[in-house]
Protein backbone atom coordinates (compact mmCIF):
# COMPACT_ATOMS: atom_id res chain seq x y z
CA UNK A 1 0.00 0.00 0.00
CA UNK A 2 1.33 3.14 -1.21
CA UNK A 3 2.00 6.03 1.77
CA UNK A 4 0.18 8.91 1.47
CA UNK A 5 2.93 11.07 3.56
CA UNK A 6 6.83 9.64 3.48
CA UNK A 7 9.69 11.05 5.18
CA UNK A 8 13.62 10.09 5.12
CA UNK A 9 16.57 11.45 7.16
CA UNK A 10 14.67 14.62 8.11
CA UNK A 11 16.83 17.43 9.51
CA UNK A 12 15.02 20.71 11.00
CA UNK A 13 17.20 23.31 12.33
CA UNK A 14 15.62 25.87 15.03
CA UNK A 15 14.75 28.74 12.81
CA UNK A 16 17.52 31.28 12.53
CA UNK A 17 20.34 28.99 14.15
CA UNK A 18 22.42 26.13 13.73
CA UNK A 19 20.37 24.18 16.38
CA UNK A 20 18.95 21.26 15.48
CA UNK A 21 15.53 20.44 16.41
CA UNK A 22 14.68 17.36 14.50
CA UNK A 23 17.41 14.84 13.39
CA UNK A 24 17.39 11.91 11.50
CA UNK A 25 13.73 11.63 11.56
CA UNK A 26 12.00 8.57 9.35
CA UNK A 27 8.06 8.84 8.83
CA UNK A 28 5.33 7.46 7.19
CA UNK A 29 1.35 7.39 7.01
CA UNK A 30 -0.76 5.53 4.95
CA UNK A 31 -4.42 5.28 4.01
CA UNK A 32 -6.86 5.25 7.01
CA UNK A 33 -4.15 4.92 9.88
CA UNK A 34 -4.37 6.98 12.88
CA UNK A 35 -0.92 7.91 14.16
CA UNK A 36 -0.44 10.21 17.10
CA UNK A 37 3.08 12.46 17.71
CA UNK A 38 3.75 12.72 21.46
CA UNK A 39 6.71 14.26 23.06
CA UNK A 40 7.66 16.91 25.84
CA UNK A 41 7.47 20.94 24.95
CA UNK A 42 9.71 21.68 22.69
CA UNK A 43 10.22 18.02 21.19
CA UNK A 44 10.18 18.59 17.77
CA UNK A 45 6.20 17.68 17.13
CA UNK A 46 4.75 20.90 15.64
CA UNK A 47 7.96 21.16 13.42
CA UNK A 48 8.13 17.69 12.25
CA UNK A 49 4.24 18.40 11.40
CA UNK A 50 4.57 21.38 9.30
CA UNK A 51 7.98 20.16 7.70
CA UNK A 52 5.84 17.10 6.31
CA UNK A 53 3.06 19.68 5.30
CA UNK A 54 6.14 21.58 3.54
CA UNK A 55 5.70 24.35 5.47
CA UNK A 56 8.99 24.06 6.68
CA UNK A 57 12.89 23.80 4.96
CA UNK A 58 14.71 20.74 5.72
CA UNK A 59 18.40 20.85 6.63
CA UNK A 60 18.56 17.75 5.32
CA UNK A 61 16.20 14.66 4.57
CA UNK A 62 13.31 14.33 1.99
CA UNK A 63 9.72 14.15 2.49
CA UNK A 64 7.35 12.77 -0.39
CA UNK A 65 3.81 13.17 -0.56
CA UNK A 66 1.62 11.13 -2.84
CA UNK A 67 -0.39 12.63 -6.00
CA UNK A 68 -2.96 14.86 -5.36
CA UNK A 69 -3.24 14.06 -1.53
CA UNK A 70 -5.71 16.12 -0.04
CA UNK A 71 -4.98 17.19 3.35
CA UNK A 72 -7.18 18.91 6.02
CA UNK A 73 -5.03 20.67 8.41
CA UNK A 74 -5.94 22.24 12.19
CA UNK A 75 -3.15 24.20 13.72
CA UNK A 76 -1.67 24.55 16.93
CA UNK A 77 -3.08 27.95 16.77
CA UNK A 78 -5.41 29.74 15.26
CA UNK A 79 -5.46 33.29 15.60
CA UNK A 80 -9.07 34.95 15.42
CA UNK A 81 -8.90 39.29 15.50
CA UNK A 82 -11.32 40.28 17.34
CA UNK A 83 -12.01 43.77 16.30
CA UNK A 84 -13.09 42.31 12.82
CA UNK A 85 -16.42 39.90 13.19
CA UNK A 86 -16.55 37.31 11.44
CA UNK A 87 -19.27 34.93 11.44
CA UNK A 88 -18.77 30.73 11.88
CA UNK A 89 -20.50 30.67 7.88
CA UNK A 90 -17.88 33.33 6.52
CA UNK A 91 -15.21 31.33 8.12
CA UNK A 92 -16.02 27.89 6.13
CA UNK A 93 -15.46 30.00 2.95
CA UNK A 94 -12.28 31.26 3.30
CA UNK A 95 -10.56 31.09 0.84
CA UNK A 96 -13.06 28.83 -0.91
CA UNK A 97 -16.34 29.77 -0.97
CA UNK A 98 -18.51 26.61 -0.45
CA UNK A 99 -22.69 25.96 -0.74
CA UNK A 100 -24.67 26.72 2.26
CA UNK A 101 -25.58 22.86 2.23
CA UNK A 102 -21.84 21.57 2.37
CA UNK A 103 -21.48 23.97 5.33
CA UNK A 104 -24.37 23.05 7.26
CA UNK A 105 -23.87 18.95 6.90
CA UNK A 106 -19.64 19.62 8.02
CA UNK A 107 -20.88 21.42 11.03
CA UNK A 108 -23.63 18.79 11.81
CA UNK A 109 -20.93 16.27 11.38
CA UNK A 110 -19.16 17.66 13.72
CA UNK A 111 -21.78 18.39 16.00
CA UNK A 112 -22.21 22.49 15.97
CA UNK A 113 -25.35 22.41 14.05
CA UNK A 114 -26.86 25.85 13.61
CA UNK A 115 -24.27 27.81 14.49
CA UNK A 116 -23.69 28.85 11.02
CA UNK A 117 -24.52 32.99 12.01
CA UNK A 118 -22.47 32.89 15.48
CA UNK A 119 -19.44 35.04 15.79
CA UNK A 120 -16.15 33.02 15.75
CA UNK A 121 -15.43 35.21 19.55
CA UNK A 122 -18.75 33.99 20.90
CA UNK A 123 -17.73 30.19 20.57
CA UNK A 124 -16.29 28.02 23.54
CA UNK A 125 -13.60 26.41 23.39
CA UNK A 126 -14.62 22.95 22.28
CA UNK A 127 -17.26 24.18 19.84
CA UNK A 128 -14.24 26.52 18.46
CA UNK A 129 -12.09 23.20 18.08
CA UNK A 130 -15.27 21.50 16.13
CA UNK A 131 -15.50 24.41 13.83
CA UNK A 132 -11.87 24.32 12.97
CA UNK A 133 -12.63 20.26 12.46
CA UNK A 134 -15.50 20.94 10.14
CA UNK A 135 -13.54 23.43 8.31
CA UNK A 136 -10.63 20.78 7.63
CA UNK A 137 -13.12 18.33 6.48
CA UNK A 138 -15.14 20.59 3.97
CA UNK A 139 -12.59 19.15 1.46
CA UNK A 140 -13.13 15.60 2.27
CA UNK A 141 -9.30 15.03 2.61
CA UNK A 142 -7.69 11.98 2.43
CA UNK A 143 -5.51 12.93 5.36
CA UNK A 144 -6.34 14.81 8.91
CA UNK A 145 -3.66 16.47 10.71
CA UNK A 146 -4.35 18.27 13.99
CA UNK A 147 -1.57 19.85 15.79
CA UNK A 148 -3.05 19.37 19.69
CA UNK A 149 -6.76 19.75 18.80
CA UNK A 150 -7.80 19.96 22.10
CA UNK A 151 -5.72 23.00 23.44
CA UNK A 152 -8.06 24.16 26.40
CA UNK A 153 -10.80 21.69 26.40
CA UNK A 154 -11.86 19.93 29.50
CA UNK A 155 -11.94 16.36 30.27
CA UNK A 156 -14.91 15.53 28.77
CA UNK A 157 -14.30 18.17 26.14
CA UNK A 158 -11.35 15.78 25.25
CA UNK A 159 -13.27 12.42 25.50
CA UNK A 160 -15.42 13.48 23.07
CA UNK A 161 -13.35 15.28 20.73
CA UNK A 162 -11.31 12.49 19.96
CA UNK A 163 -14.40 9.69 19.69
CA UNK A 164 -15.58 12.74 17.12
CA UNK A 165 -11.87 11.68 15.10
CA UNK A 166 -12.81 7.65 15.38
CA UNK A 167 -16.13 8.61 13.85
CA UNK A 168 -15.00 10.89 11.33
CA UNK A 169 -12.34 7.95 10.45
CA UNK A 170 -15.05 5.70 10.29
CA UNK A 171 -17.55 7.47 8.24
CA UNK A 172 -14.99 8.79 5.72
CA UNK A 173 -12.16 6.62 5.79
CA UNK A 174 -9.24 9.54 6.22
CA UNK A 175 -6.02 9.00 7.77
CA UNK A 176 -5.31 10.98 10.81
CA UNK A 177 -2.32 12.06 12.02
CA UNK A 178 -1.94 14.10 15.48
CA UNK A 179 -0.20 15.82 17.41
CA UNK A 180 -1.23 15.39 21.15
CA UNK A 181 -0.21 15.95 25.16
CA UNK A 182 -3.92 14.20 26.25
CA UNK A 183 -1.64 10.65 26.46
CA UNK A 184 -4.23 8.50 28.41
CA UNK A 185 -6.71 9.60 25.57
CA UNK A 186 -4.83 9.49 22.42
CA UNK A 187 -3.23 5.84 23.41
CA UNK A 188 -7.20 4.86 23.20
CA UNK A 189 -7.79 6.29 19.82
CA UNK A 190 -4.82 5.54 18.29
CA UNK A 191 -3.44 2.64 15.82
CA UNK A 192 0.33 4.06 16.00
CA UNK A 193 2.18 6.42 18.40
CA UNK A 194 5.36 7.83 17.73
CA UNK A 195 7.38 9.21 21.01
CA UNK A 196 9.32 11.94 19.97
CA UNK A 197 12.02 14.22 22.04
CA UNK A 198 14.50 15.76 18.67
CA UNK A 199 14.26 12.24 17.13
CA UNK A 200 11.99 9.53 17.40
CA UNK A 201 12.53 7.63 20.75
CA UNK A 202 10.49 5.21 20.16
CA UNK A 203 7.66 3.74 17.73
CA UNK A 204 4.86 1.16 17.48
CA UNK A 205 1.38 0.16 18.80
CA UNK A 206 0.25 2.43 22.08
CA UNK A 207 0.39 -0.85 24.39
CA UNK A 208 4.19 -0.76 22.89
CA UNK A 209 5.38 2.31 23.31
CA UNK A 210 3.59 3.10 26.91
CA UNK A 211 5.79 0.17 28.39
CA UNK A 212 8.77 1.06 26.54
CA UNK A 213 11.81 2.17 28.89
CA UNK A 214 12.56 5.40 26.36
CA UNK A 215 8.82 6.33 26.58
CA UNK A 216 8.48 5.90 30.32
CA UNK A 217 12.03 7.98 30.78
CA UNK A 218 9.95 11.04 29.54
CA UNK A 219 6.49 10.34 31.16
CA UNK A 220 7.42 8.90 34.51
CA UNK A 221 7.16 4.91 35.35
CA UNK A 222 3.96 5.60 36.60
CA UNK A 223 2.28 6.11 33.32
CA UNK A 224 2.32 2.28 31.87
CA UNK A 225 -0.35 1.49 33.97
CA UNK A 226 -2.43 4.25 33.92
CA UNK A 227 -2.45 3.97 30.28
CA UNK A 228 -2.97 0.32 29.80
CA UNK A 229 -6.63 0.87 31.27
CA UNK A 230 -7.03 3.05 28.21
CA UNK A 231 -6.02 1.06 25.59
CA UNK A 232 -8.29 -0.42 22.62
CA UNK A 233 -8.10 -3.82 21.80
CA UNK A 234 -6.09 -4.32 18.08
CA UNK A 235 -7.34 -6.99 15.64
CA UNK A 236 -4.40 -6.77 13.54
CA UNK A 237 -0.60 -6.08 13.67
CA UNK A 238 1.58 -3.37 13.51
CA UNK A 239 4.93 -3.10 13.45
CA UNK A 240 6.59 -2.15 16.31
CA UNK A 241 9.93 -1.21 17.15
CA UNK A 242 11.56 1.22 19.73
CA UNK A 243 14.40 2.12 17.54
CA UNK A 244 18.08 4.13 18.66
CA UNK A 245 18.52 3.46 22.13
CA UNK A 246 19.68 6.56 23.72
CA UNK A 247 19.43 8.49 26.33
CA UNK A 248 17.09 11.52 27.01
CA UNK A 249 19.21 14.72 27.11
CA UNK A 250 16.91 16.92 25.17
CA UNK A 251 15.97 17.93 22.38
CA UNK A 252 18.74 19.95 20.72
N1 LIG B 1 9.59 29.97 14.48
C1 LIG B 1 10.47 29.56 15.38
N2 LIG B 1 11.54 30.31 15.69
C2 LIG B 1 12.47 29.91 16.59
N3 LIG B 1 12.42 28.70 17.22
C3 LIG B 1 11.39 27.92 16.94
C4 LIG B 1 10.35 28.28 16.01
N4 LIG B 1 9.46 27.25 15.93
C5 LIG B 1 9.90 26.31 16.79
N5 LIG B 1 11.05 26.69 17.38
C6 LIG B 1 11.82 25.93 18.37
O1 LIG B 1 11.94 24.61 17.90
C7 LIG B 1 11.82 23.70 18.99
C8 LIG B 1 10.70 22.72 18.70
O2 LIG B 1 9.47 23.43 18.69
P1 LIG B 1 8.10 22.71 18.35
O3 LIG B 1 7.03 23.75 18.37
O4 LIG B 1 8.26 21.90 17.11
O5 LIG B 1 7.96 21.71 19.59
P2 LIG B 1 6.67 20.96 20.15
O6 LIG B 1 7.12 19.59 20.53
O7 LIG B 1 5.54 21.06 19.18
O8 LIG B 1 6.39 21.81 21.46
P3 LIG B 1 5.02 22.06 22.30
O9 LIG B 1 4.64 20.74 22.89
O10 LIG B 1 5.44 23.04 23.33
O11 LIG B 1 3.99 22.60 21.33
C9 LIG B 1 11.60 24.52 20.25
O12 LIG B 1 12.82 24.66 20.91
C10 LIG B 1 11.12 25.85 19.71
O13 LIG B 1 11.50 26.89 20.56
Amino acid sequence: MSALIEAQGLTILRPGSHDTVLQDVDFRIDPQEIVTVVGPNGSGKSSLIRALLGHMPLAAGRVTRRAGLRIGYVPQRVQVDTTIPMTVRRFLSLPRRVPDEVAARVLTRTGVEGVEARQLTQLSGGQFQRVLLARALLHDPHLLVLDEPTQGLDQPGIVAFYQLIAEVRRQSGAAVLMVSHDLLVVMRASDRVICLNGHICCEGTPRHVSSAPEYRALFGAGSEGTLALYQHHHDHDHDAACLHPHDHAGAS
